[in-house]
């Protein structure tokens, strides 16, 4: 990958830098219940604050789809960022517009403005110029520190770069590194865990590990289209029907490059997605029709920790189960529990890996919490970030 400039290629003082970040946390009724990723972000806004740059922060938050969603506004990340900065933060109400202009155009130096959630616009995930333009605008500098969602092509994380002189941030220049050292010789045993609900995003990726891991472990909303692509009544299980094929193909290539593939052997079902649902062990030939499996049973979490704590270099992106909730929380703990015990190297990725470890106490007992699930997954990969691309290069 080529050199990219950083913040520190650029003069900063009294100039507006448009800032992206990641600010995608997990809410629960309006409370963020991890906070991970703004704290990832400070010291970025820190460093832009202390060279005197007019500071104006954009993200997303959850999937929107174009349209203003009440519960998807970033105010309460605004005001978490405010604690973390002790420091007065502007939120304004949109990204775009007459309102947005005139905030700019009123800002000291190492004052700090947060724009609206930026998908709100159906121009940003299209990538659509006109949006990219306005974003530009705003700001004399691009900085992408949004390293989760670098593997999006979209007008405030790649189309703006099109624009203005666009520099990475803090941390995406460090997930970068990190990461790419682990993965330059990996230690041997490999593995690699995937779950979490992402599933159309994520199986693709499952083609190149094959290529690289020793072990490979399923788990999460990912377990479901290989289990019934083998053949299993997965009932009300999550499935991406047309990745049914696919899943196959990659539990042959498995066999082929002598990777172990480990899918699970028992899971938790229950009868509705809640915390007072009726719940109960089965093995994953044994899954009722109407019921749901929310979480890998006891057996395979045994199974699965045995594998992490004897191999060497470990990744891991999405949730076991559906973690939230206490009664299907078990299977990812019991992982991150071997994650947290293994001798071995670990990494784990994604909003929601970062923010179950962090549940459970276990975060400082990782070698690297990355902020991106998807963004590590197709690093690790080996695909070129739009994110990444987009800067402008160290020549
Ligand atoms: N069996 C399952 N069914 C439905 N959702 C699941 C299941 N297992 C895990 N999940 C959900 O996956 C979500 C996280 O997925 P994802 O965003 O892909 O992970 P990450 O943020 O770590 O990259 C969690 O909110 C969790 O509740
Ligand atoms: O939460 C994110 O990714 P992750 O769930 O893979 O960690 C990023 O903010 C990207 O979000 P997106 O997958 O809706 O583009
Ligand atoms: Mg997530």
């Amino acid at each position: 990958m080529k050199l990219k400039k950083t913040m520190k290629d650029v003069q900063l003082e009294g100039k507006r830098v448009f800032c992206r970040v990641d600010f995608n946390v997990p809410m629960e009724e309006g409370n963020i219940t991890d906070d991970t990723r703004i704290r990832a972000a400070i010291p970025t806004i820190q460093y832009l604050i202390g060279k005197g740059a007019k500071v104006i922060l954009a993200s997303h938050l959850g999937r929107p789809k174009g349209e203003v969603h009440e519960d998807m506004r970033l105010t309460a990340a605004g005001e978490r960022l405010a604690e973390l900065l002790d420091k007065p933060v502007t939120k304004l109400d949109t990204s775009i517009g007459e309102e947005v202009v005139h905030a700019v155009a009123n800002m000291q130096n190492s004052d700090v403005v947060l724009l609206e959630n930026v998908r709100f616009h159906a121009g940003e995930e299209k990538n659509d110029a006109a949006l990219a333009k306005q974003f530009a605008d705003l700001a004399d500098i691009f900085v992408n520190d949004a390293f989760g969602a670098a593997h999006r092509a979209h007008a405030s994380t790649a189309g703006i770069a099109e624009y203005i002189p666009a520099v990475s941030g803090l941390l995406l220049e460090k997930e970068l590194d990190v990461l790419g050292k682990a993965l330059s010789t990996p230690e041997r045993p490999f593995t690699a865990i995937i779950g979490g609900a992402k599933v159309a995003d994520k199986i693709g990726v499952i083609d190149h590990l094959l290529d690289k891991v020793d072990h490979l472990i399923i788990g999460g909303g990912l377990a479901y289209t290989f289990l019934k692509a083998q053949g299993y009544e997965i009932g009300k299980s999550l499935l991406e029907e047309d990745k049914m094929d696919l899943a196959m193909s990659f539990i042959k290539k498995a066999e082929e490059n002598d990777v172990k593939f480990h899918l699970p052997t028992d899971v938790v079902v229950a009868d509705d997605f809640s915390v007072d649902a009726n719940t109960k062990v089965v093995p994953v030939d044994s899954i009722p029709s109407d019921w749901e499996a929310l979480d890998i049973g006891p057996e395979t979490a045994k199974n699965y920790a045995e594998v992490i704590k004897g191999s060497k270099l470990v990744i891991w992106n999405g949730p076991m189960g559906v973690f939230e909730l206490e009664p299907f929380a078990n299977g990812t703990k019991q992982v991150a529990q071997a994650m947290a015990e293994t001798t071995g190297y670990t990494v784990i990725g994604g909003g929601d890996s970062a923010a179950a470890v962090e549940k459970f106490n276990l975060g400082e007992k990782m070698d690297h919490i990355s902020t991106g699930g998807g963004a590590s997954l197709e690093f690790m990969e080996g695909k070129a970030l739009p994110g990444v691309t987009a800067l402008d290069d160290n020549e």
